[in-house]
């Protein structure tokens, strides 16, 4: 599903209007109807509720009248608490706060400090509160004279619907920088706005509504190139020079529904390019869902035999490390890859064997430390060459044998790429030979590893994880797989995808090793890479959840997902 910054939403809005011609009052009034719908359906009994709108300045409060006026028209009882001087009102805001006057009725003004009483007052008789005070166009923290009726609101115990987004929340960061409406349902317009999906907004945002305002589905599900380089990659010239001339480009990537599916060359590696950190990267933003997957997913005609789903070749392992090496290459297997071949250092060879039937594996040469060691690799470029797929990295062990192994293997090494774990901790520092590897690559960093990658601090990449991810894919040219609540899926060309499947109980080691075999399998099938990636995150959380479920989450294992992966890839399937 794609996703939006408020930004972009702005200007699709003004295409619509200025375009399309479609009045904004048109939308407005769309707007307020379908949220009121929302309302109708979680009252019980509608034409004896009570209900509180709390309207501000903005488009948002403009929406508020309308809402208002649709539920009062149905039959029920309800009070407008404006929280500002009424002669802010502007445009298509004050044209529906006219008609609600018109209609007879008042407007409680509560701007002041002292007007929290008749706030209380009004929350104690409510049934439900529409948030109709910030929409889109709130950046920051609310003004002092709104936090104690933010703060009512949020104490009253009433389900509180907010419009558009829970005020107080920016709408492209997911972020509350002081009080915010906890809201149990959000009804957004036409599309997500990027924040409503972060992990930091869950507890605000409640249950998410996504209703269509008659915004047309040219402008919606065009790969807009609007706004300024920080959401483009554009210059401020090419902009100027688009401008007014619409959508660039139609080609749609959403839901599954069609286009070619966001597929990465390394031609396009610096694509949407950006300067900065920040949410800078150009390109496109999705919410990984069960569509988009199934989209992507290949298809098997029944003809097939092993060798057309691909051949994985797994790196993995040091002495003391076996698990990891064995659950990369079970998720590998689980994950549909038609072969799977483990190399491992020769003192944990048994141990692997043992542990594996439907996973081939053969010895490596290693270093007294029990690490595979640097003689290794001509027989791994050997395997390489007969296989479609290298993951490399669970559990290797660190040291400078790793190190100038892993270097070389990239520098020579033909097929697509999951660098996991200690594959990356071993690049630290030496970031560019990312860009100078000619196949795909995946990197599947935590925030640590992220941290290490970078030379920055753990909270400098958890404050800003989409701008790292994005920023990062472009210069590396590689798909970047930031983990951690929220996964954040980045592609060379700058587009994010971002999961919400997954639980805290994923936290366990090993979970990590099994992403990385998932996202070779699906590579190793012909998917890919950017596909892979978000489609491997996807199916790892709804494993974990399905995990979870089962089991709690304080006793999660790794090897629970693998238990979990065929229930999970039999739904996309
Ligand atoms: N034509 C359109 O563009 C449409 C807009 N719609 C609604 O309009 C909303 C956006 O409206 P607006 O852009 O008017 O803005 P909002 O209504 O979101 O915000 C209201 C005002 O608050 C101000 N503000 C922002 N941060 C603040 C802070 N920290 N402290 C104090 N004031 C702050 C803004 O400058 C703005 O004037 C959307 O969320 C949506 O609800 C919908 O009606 C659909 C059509
Ligand atoms: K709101």
């Amino acid at each position: 599903m794609r996703l939006v910054t408020a930004q972009e939403m702005g200007a699709m809005d003004q295409i619509a209007i200025k375009e399309y011609g479609i009045p904004g009052v048109v939308l407005m009034e769309n707007a307020g109807i379908k949220v009121a719908e929302v309302v109708v359906s979680l009252l019980e009994n509608l034409t004896q509720s009570t209900i509180i709108v709390f309207a501000g300045k903005g488009n948002n409060g403009g929406d508020g009248f309308v809402v208002a006026r649709h539920l009062h028209n149905r039959g029920a009882k309800v009070q407008v608490l404006l929280a500002t001087e009424a002669e802010k009102i502007k445009g298509d805001a004050l044209i529906n706060l006219n008609i609600w006057r018109k209609m007879g009725q008042r407007i409680y003004q509560v701007n002041k400090n002292n007007d929290v009483n008749l706030v209380r007052l009004a929350l104690m008789k409510a049934d439900l509160v529409v948030d109709a005070l910030y929409g889109t166009g709130f950046k920051g923290t609310v003004p002092d004279q709104m936090v104690p009726i933010i703060e009512a609101i949020n104490a009253c115990g009433k389900p509180v619907v907010a419009v558009d987004i829970p005020s107080g929340l920016e709408a492209d960061t997911g972020r509350a920088n002081g009080p915010c409406i906890i809201a149990k349902n959000t009804v957004t317009f036409a599309i997500p706005k990027l924040g409503l999906v972060l992990p930091i907004a869950r507890q605000y945002v409640g249950e998410l509504h996504v209703v269509d305002i008659s915004i047309p589905a040219t402008v919606t599900a065009s790969e807009t190139i609007y706004g300024d380089r920080s959401i483009t990659g554009k210059t401020s010239d090419e902009v100027n020079a688009g401008k007014g001339k619409g959508m660039v480009k139609s080609t749609c990537v959403e839901d599954g529904k069609g286009g070619k599916g966001p597929g990465i060359n390394k031609h396009n590696k610096n694509m949407g390019a950006s300067t900065g950190d920040g949410s800078s990267a150009g390109g496109n933003r999705y919410l990984i869902t069960d569509q988009l997957v199934r989209g992507w997913w290949p298809k098997r005609t029944g003809n097939e035999h092993k060798g057309n789903f691909g051949r994985v070749l797994v790196i993995a392992g040091s002495r003391g490390m076996s698990g990891a090496a064995v659950l990369a290459s079970q998720a590998a297997a689980r994950s549909g890859a038609g072969l799977v071949t483990l190399g491992v250092p020769t003192g944990i060879h048994d141990i692997a064997e043992s542990k594996l039937t439907e996973v081939m594996t053969f010895p490596l040469p290693q270093t007294d430390r029990g690490i595979i060691s640097k003689s290794a690799l001509e027989s791994i470029l050997s395997r390489a060459s007969n296989s479609d797929v290298l993951a490399l990295g669970p559990g290797l062990g660190t040291g400078e044998d790793v190190t100038d192994l892993i270097k070389e293997i990239l520098l020579h090494i033909k097929i697509p790429c999951v660098l996991d774990a200690d594959a990356l901790n071993a690049l630290a520092g030496k970031t560019e030979l990312f860009a100078a590897v000619q196949p795909d690559l995946v990197l599947t960093p935590h925030p640590g590893e992220m941290a290490r990658l970078t030379g920055r601090t753990i909270p400098q990449i958890q404050n800003n994880r989409l701008g790292v991810a994005a920023t990062k894919a472009t210069q590396w040219g590689a798909v970047v797989v930031l983990k951690g609540a929220g996964t954040v899926v980045a592609g060379p060309d700058g587009s994010i995808y971002i999961n919400n499947t997954g639980n805290p109980g994923m936290a366990a080691g090993g979970s990590g090793d099994v992403l990385t075999g998932i996202i070779a399998g699906l590579l190793a099938q012909g998917m890919q890479a950017l596909p892979a990636a978000a489609a491997g995150v996807y199916l790892h959380g709804l494993a974990g959840d399905a995990a979870a479920r089962d089991k709690g989450m304080a006793s999660l294992l790794a090897g629970d997902l693998l238990e979990h992966l065929p229930s999970v890839l039999k739904t996309v399937e």
